[in-house]
């Protein structure tokens, strides 16, 4: 699993941000209507994906309601280290996503409000015991991800304790000043951002990944 995960790059230059302010992934979002999309037939994408990689970052494409098929022939194409399911997509199919031979990383789309353990669980086991690794995220209705609408962190904290063996990303609506309280807050050892790194929306900013990672190491320790 990713420490650090700036999701939804599009450019060599948010690349070179990435990696200068330290963290360890991207994300390449394959999700037609996000801002953050990324052509998969585009010469621009495959080499996109072949910068980060020569830089040292875990790439992973983010994809929703995709067959695995699909999904191959854009791992195939563009070239990816673990695959993120954000979609609606079903544990009965995991066994087609999984012959693709690459991590996976599925999305537990959750209410923004307090939950309980047992809510968290619900919706998180069946990946967990496929051996997904597992990203916790806001509900975002249609948008599906990238809304900066955050969980609420306790709630998390709480299912966690529960269950320390789960590795599992903390995701929605991070940003540098706030990553440092939800780390706190929920003891997640991962973290994810999308829009909380960019201004305007859909732009990265350099400025912002610093200190998005600059806060969340020193959280860290
Ligand atoms: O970022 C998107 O536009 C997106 C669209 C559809 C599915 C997933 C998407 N992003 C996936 C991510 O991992 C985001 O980082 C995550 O949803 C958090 O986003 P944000 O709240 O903007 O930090």
């Amino acid at each position: 699993m990713f420490r650090i995960k700036i999701c939804g790059v599009r450019f060599k230059s948010d690349i070179d941000a990435v990696r200068s302010a330290g963290a360890d992934a991207v994300g390449l979002n394959f999700f037609p209507p996000s801002v953050r999309y990324l052509d998969p037939a585009a010469d621009a994408t495959a080499e996109l994906s072949a910068f980060a990689h020569a830089g040292g970052l875990y790439r992973v494409g983010v994809f929703v309601n995709e067959s695995a098929g699909r999904i191959g022939d854009v791992v195939a194409k563009v070239g990816l280290d673990a695959i993120q399911l954000h979609g609606d997509e079903r544990v009965s199919d995991l066994a087609d996503y999984q012959n693709l031979g690459l991590p996976l990383i599925h999305a537990v789309k959750l209410p923004a409000g307090t939950l309980a353990p047992e809510e968290i669980e619900r919706l998180a086991r069946p990946w967990i015991d496929r051996d997904c690794q597992i990203l916790l995220d806001v509900d975002a209705g249609p948008q599906h991800g990238g809304s900066g609408q955050s969980l609420d962190w306790d709630s998390l904290e709480r299912w966690s304790a529960q269950h320390a063996n789960v590795r599992w990303a903390l995701a929605g609506g991070l940003h540098s000043q706030n990553v440092a309280a939800a780390i706190q807050a929920s003891g997640a050892k991962s973290v994810d951002v999308a829009s909380g790194v960019e201004a305007p929306r859909g732009q990265k900013s350099s400025d912002l990944i610093h200190q998005f990672c600059v806060q969340t190491r020193s959280a860290w320790g």
